[in-house]
């Protein structure tokens, strides 16, 4: 985010909806006893700031109120008879480390701390609540060793379905609360949920919890999962420059994910700190410069390692408008280019070459969530079940600036988070390799 996006947000966009007045005593009263003397405490009126610098909360119109987030956590106060509740699960999407300990986490929280009786798994994804079909039944017992496997035991699905026709389904399940596990395009589909029911006068929470390796959500420090998802990424890097390093004229080159936000390729990079050259879908490149800096490196380390995100240099490529069933773009394969190029490079130089190529693909999603990511999905399943039973609805459990917070799904779709070129992530990329700041 830069200085210009952040100003651009107001109080109001960062309110939250409401089904309605809360009445009911909540069941975890013993808890929040005690904790009105941290700052973490929770009162209906606490906010946490979403400006973290000085220097950009002093440049806001004086006398307007400063944007600040809804804190998550437990309320005093319930919208929902928690015992009465039906909740839903749905999990949507590409696949990404964490999903089932979010779904665990969810069932638990739901079960344990607030006595809910009924929880329903939707199978893959929108799908399964188009279809209608039989949603799993969800238990502590039966979820109680699903975080061990990656994947997500009620499998996903990519492609639109009618909010009118997946209402429905939830009115015949008496669903009060769905927890909505995905990405930008799957809290899209979620706000119409959430807006179909509002519209129809249905008494229906719908909260998201974000998913994506790609970590291009706005306005979230991190999605969950992000993190394991590069930590497995740093290892095929680190093959890669063993390769390299082991031959003459060694050359690794690795693809990574990473669509639109070069997140993955930046912190894989920066785990290993053995890397050439990083490319991202952010920073446009020329393939000859790129060339002539890698012979350059080649020539004077005798090998290097090229980490390219799979939406960069996409304007090298023949132009696409293929989408997949959700309406992500196709994109070209920038591997297969690049790899084309150095060896054609190399070979036209006389210069010798050992082109490692390495494509991890799925492999860095389809793995289990890491220690850290586990106890973020605990996290955010707490907190969206808080936000749930609150009445809470339209949002998205998020962390910002190491706060949990409410984020309106309508922020959190407005736009992508992507790297700064100018920002300090990138900086210390740049950093790290040595690169130019452009090809
Ligand atoms: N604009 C949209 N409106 C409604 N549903 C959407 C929209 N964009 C995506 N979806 C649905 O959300 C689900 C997941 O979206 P997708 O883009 O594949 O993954 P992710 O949520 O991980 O970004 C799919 O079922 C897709 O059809
Ligand atoms: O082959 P698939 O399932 O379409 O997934 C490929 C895409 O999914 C991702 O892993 C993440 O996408 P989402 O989080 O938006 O689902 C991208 O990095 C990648 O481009
Ligand atoms: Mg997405």
């Amino acid at each position: 985010m830069n200085t210009a996006d952040v100003l651009a947000i107001t109080a109001e966009d960062l309110a939250i909806t409401r089904l309605g007045e809360r009445g009911v005593d909540t069941p975890l009263g013993e808890l929040l006893g005690g904790r009105e003397d941290t700052v973490h405490y929770v009162t209906e009126t606490d906010r946490v700031l979403l400006d973290d610098t000085l220097g950009v909360a002093v440049r806001r119109e004086p006398g307007r109120a400063l944007p600040a987030f809804n804190p998550g956590g437990p309320r005093a106060k319930l919208y929902f008879e928690p015992t009465g509740v039906t909740a839903a699960i749905v999990t949507c999407g590409g696949l990404c480390p964490g999903l089932n300990n979010v779904v665990r986490g969810l069932v638990l929280q739901l079960a344990n701390a607030y006595g809910v009786k009924s929880i329903l798994g939707f199978r893959n994804g929108f799908l399964g609540l188009a279809q209608d079909s039989e949603p799993l039944v969800l238990t502590p017992d039966n979820v109680r060793d699903i975080h061990k496997r990656g994947g997500t035991i009620l499998g996903t699905s990519r492609g639109d379905q009618d909010p009118a026709v997946m209402i429905d389904t939830l009115r015949r399940h008496e669903v009060h609360m769905l927890f909505v596990v995905g990405g930008d395009g799957t809290l899209r589909g979620a706000q119409k949920l959430a807006d179909e029911a509002l519209a129809r006068g249905i008494d229906l929470a719908v909260v998201g919890i974000p998913k994506t390796i790609d970590n291009d959500i706005p306005w979230i420090d991190q999605s969950f999962g992000f993190q394991t998802a590069f930590a497995r990424a740093a290892e095929s890097i680190a093959a890669a420059h063993t390769e390299a390093g082991s031959t003459l004229g060694g050359v690794g080159l690795v693809k990574l994910m990473g669509r639109h936000s070069g997140f993955i390729a930046a912190y894989a990079t920066l785990a290993n700190h053995d890397v050439d050259f990083t490319l991202i879908p952010e920073v446009p490149f020329s393939a000859e410069g790129l060339l002539a800096c890698l012979h350059a490196r080649v020539q004077r380390q005798g090998h290097a390692v090229v980490v390219v995100a799979e939406g960069a240099g996409q304007d090298l490529l023949p132009p696409s408008a293929e989408t997949d069933a959700s309406g992500n773009a196709r994109l070209g394969d920038i591997g297969a280019l690049l790899r084309q190029r150095i060896t054609g490079h190399f070979a036209r130089t006389g210069t010798p070459l050992s082109l490692r190529y390495v494509d991890p693909g799925y492999a860095i999603r389809s793995v289990p969530a890491n220690a850290f990511d586990a106890v973020y999905c605990t996290r955010l399943a707490q907190a969206a079940v808080h936000a749930g039973m609150a009445g809470f609805t339209s949002m998205v459990v998020a962390r910002w600036h190491g706060r949990f917070i409410h984020l309106p799904i309508a922020l959190a779709t407005a736009s992508r988070n992507q790297v700064d070129p100018h920002g300090d992530l990138w900086l210390s990329v740049l950093e790290a390799t040595g690169q130019p700041r452009q090809f």
